[in-house]
Formats: structure tokens, C-alpha cells, sequence
């Protein structure tokens, strides 16, 4: 079989146009949370055009016959530098959720992060991993034994690193859900982790009157811890062998103190323009947060991340890998197939802009073969 023919040629190949496909297959509750941001939507067109204020000046008369994706990320082999972002809630994109996505990213080589807010349990998703590492993102509950058992059971099931994320003490003002009166935790599709937790269900549910209703409620009410600070981020280090990544950085003084703290890695993000409407986007916070930390600890960033080129760019500017939200998340409207079509048509995408870029490997990308233009 050529490559050619195994392209899925019945389902979309743009962004733009799997957007357009999620938006006909979604309810518009559903479709408005994924696609939409916060404020009036500045940060999250700034983050996919960030990279085009960036051109590539390619290399020629390089041999490359021969490619290799793989980069080591946290001293693990890792097949691509693209890792599936935590997004909660898959089950309001298709039946199967995390199931679909996070097999298909197993079935594909690509590294998968669990958010605390899916719809299938950290230890079902780790089931379904082979030979990909996976990482498990950590909404820090308003509840120490709760924070513990998560850990603890993410350890459990041999996630690689346990991803913090640090940008979100309150939800942003997202006037998209707010008119349309949606709240995705509402749809029940999130709540599997608190589910199957002994600790939350003994402090909260011991004798299992709480409505579902009322179990959303309290997972609510605990959700996000206000006062998180670097206190809790020099404890967990103590606490745990896993890699520490903080996702959400974007001051370099805050990178140089998670460097101070021994924190493993950092993801420069600003959650996809869903948090503070106004702040600078992931790719344009990169340079000066490498030079800050870069030889220190291992970056990652995402945000408007939609095609090889992207990828390519983040990585000349310092990044060890990036990670992937929307694209795949729409993807899942058509289940496992949909994200591996997604997936394999990213990484095609990716490998052949290294070879036209002139390299081989993405550790020979760097600032020279790239100049900020706009
Ligand atoms: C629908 C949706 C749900 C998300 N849920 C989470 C989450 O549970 N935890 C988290 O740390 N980030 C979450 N994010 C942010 C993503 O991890 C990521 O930072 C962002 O989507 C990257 O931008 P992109 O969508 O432009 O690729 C979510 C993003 C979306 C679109
Ligand atoms: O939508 C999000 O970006 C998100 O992270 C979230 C997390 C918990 C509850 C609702 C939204």
C-alpha cells in the first residue's frame, strides 16, 4: 500500500475545516466551550498568529533521506515532540472520550496528558497506554487529601510526571458559556476522577446520599485552590519522585524561581486563550523565558499550535516539544479515527517541513534557521 492511500480522504485535513465539522456534529453549548476564549478573544487569535510573525529560512543540499522525530523529555524517549494537552470533559466531544483520544495517541506514538477534569479515570486511561509516556495534569484541589490521593494514585499508575497547572485560581470570563448557560462539568463528563476517588467519596459521600447534582457541587466547591502558591510546589517536589512540570508560565521571574524550586519542566501557556483575555501568547513568551531557564529545565508551550511549520518554529525558539489541544479534540467528533487522522496528518506534516527546513532531527533546529519578520 502506498502512503498515499492510507490517508483518510473522507474526513478533513484543515484546522479550519475539522473546526467547521465539530461545529455541524456538537450541540452549541458544547461547541461554544471547546472553540471559544475568554474576554473578546484577543489572546486566542494572538496565539495562532504568533507564528506567522516568524519565517523559516530553510537549509538545502542537506541529506534528508533519512528523519527522526524522537526527542528525551524528562529522560524518556519520546516518539514526537507533540504531546496531547490536557483538555477535560472529552465525553461532550464523543461517547468514548479519553478513551478514543488517549488510544489513539498510544496506537500513534504520541504522549498523553490526563486532566483532573475527564471523563475517564486515571487509572483507565493508564490501561489503555503502551510504550507511551503519560502525564497526569493536576488542578490542585482546595483539599489536601484529596491533592495527596490524586498524586498518590497517578504514581500508582506509572504516569511519567505530574503536570501543575498554575494559571487557573478562577475559571476566566468565557461570555460564550455564560450566554449560552453552559457549564461543562454540568454535563456530568468530568467528574470520573472524584468518582472513583476513595478519599473524596469517604470525606464528602461516605453514605452515598449526595445527588449528582450535589456531587458536582462539591467537586465545585473544591476544584481550585485560590491560595496555591510556591509552597506547595517545593512540598509536592519533596513529596514525589515524578517530574514536576507547572503549565500556565509566562514571566520569566516565575520561570527562574520554578528553576530555583528543581522543578522538573514548564509548559508556556496561556490554556489555549481561555484564561485572561490580554496576555501575550505562548510562542511570543518562549524566547525570554529559554533564555532564562532554558538550559536549566525542559520547556514545553502550546497555543495555536495547528500545523508542522508551528512546530518547527516553536522548537528553533527553544522549545523541547509542544503540546496539541484543540486540533485533536476536534478530531474526537469522529471517535479514535478521527484523532489518529488528525495525529498521523500532524506528524506527516512535521517530518516533511524538518526535511524541506533542511534537517533531520529536531535537535538541530534553532534560532538561525528562523527571523522574526512581523
Ligand atoms: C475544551 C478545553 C478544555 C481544556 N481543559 C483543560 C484542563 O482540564 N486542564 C488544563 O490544564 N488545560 C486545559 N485546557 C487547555 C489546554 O491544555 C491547552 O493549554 C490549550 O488548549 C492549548 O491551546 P490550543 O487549543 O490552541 O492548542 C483546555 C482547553 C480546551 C480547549
Ligand atoms: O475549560 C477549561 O479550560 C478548563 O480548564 C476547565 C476546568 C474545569 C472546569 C471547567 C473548565
Amino acid at each position: 500500500m502506498s502512503s498515499m492511500e492510507r490517508f483518510q480522504t473522507d474526513l478533513p485535513f484543515s484546522f479550519h475545516d475539522w473546526e467547521e465539522l465539530a461545529q455541524q456534529e456538537l450541540d452549541p453549548g458544547a461547541f461554544g466551550y471547546i472553540q471559544s476564549g475568554s474576554g473578546n478573544e484577543t489572546t486566542l487569535r494572538h496565539n495562532e498568529q504568533a507564528f506567522e510573525k516568524w519565517s523559516i529560512i530553510p537549509r538545502v543540499l542537506a541529506d534528508v533521506s533519512a528523519q527522526d522525530p524522537t526527542v528525551k523529555l524528562f529522560s524518556r524517549e519520546h516518539q514526537v515532540p507533540i504531546l496531547l494537552a490536557p483538555v477535560g470533559f472529552q465525553g461532550i466531544v464523543h461517547p468514548e472520550g479519553e478513551r478514543a483520544s488517549a488510544s489513539s495517541a498510544s496506537e500513534n506514538g504520541f504522549p498523553f496528558i490526563t486532566s483532573t477534569v475527564s471523563s475517564v479515570s486515571i487509572e483507565g486511561i493508564a490501561k489503555l497506554m503502551n510504550d507511551v509516556p503519560y502525564y497526569f495534569q493536576l488542578y490542585w484541589p482546595n483539599d489536601h487529601d484529596v491533592a495527596v490521593s490524586f498524586i498518590k494514585r497517578a504514581e500508582q499508575a506509572q504516569y511519567a510526571g505530574i503536570v501543575v497547572t498554575v494559571d487557573t485560581p478562577f475559571l476566566g470570563w468565557r461570555e460564550r458559556d455564560l450566554s449560552n448557560h453552559y457549564f461543562p462539568m454540568q454535563t456530568g463528563a468530568g467528574i470520573e476522577n472524584f468518582v472513583s476517588d476513595q478519599v473524596f467519596q469517604a470525606k464528602y459521600n461516605s453514605d452515598q446520599s449526595l445527588t449528582k447534582a450535589d456531587f458536582i457541587k462539591t467537586i465545585q466547591s473544591i476544584l481550585f485552590k485560590q491560595n496555591l502558591t510556591w509552597r506547595q510546589i517545593e512540598w509536592l517536589k519533596e513529596q514525589t519522585q515524578l517530574p514536576i512540570i507547572l503549565k500556565g508560565v509566562l514571566h520569566p521571574e516565575d520561570a527562574r524561581r520554578a528553576a530555583a524550586l528543581g522543578v522538573d519542566g514548564l509548559i508556556v501557556s496561556n490554556h489555549g486563550g481561555r484564561q485572561l483575555d490580554g496576555v501575550i501568547s505562548g510562542l511570543d513568551a518562549l524566547p525570554e523565558i529559554v533564555t532564562a531557564v532554558g538550559n536549566e529545565l525542559t520547556i514545553l508551550m502550546d497555543g495555536g499550535v495547528r500545523r508542522g511549520a508551528d512546530i518547527i518554529k516553536a522548537l528553533a525558539l527553544g522549545a523541547d516539544a509542544v503540546l496539541l489541544g484543540r486540533p485533536y479534540v476536534y478530531g474526537l467528533v469522529k471517535g479514535q479515527r478521527g484523532v489518529t487522522a488528525v495525529l498521523t496528518n500532524l506528524k506527516k506534516d512535521f517530518v516533511t517541513g524538518l526535511a524541506i527546513s533542511g534537517v533531520t532531527s529536531p535537535s538541530e533546529l534553532n534560532s538561525a534557521i528562523i527571523k522574526r519578520l512581523g
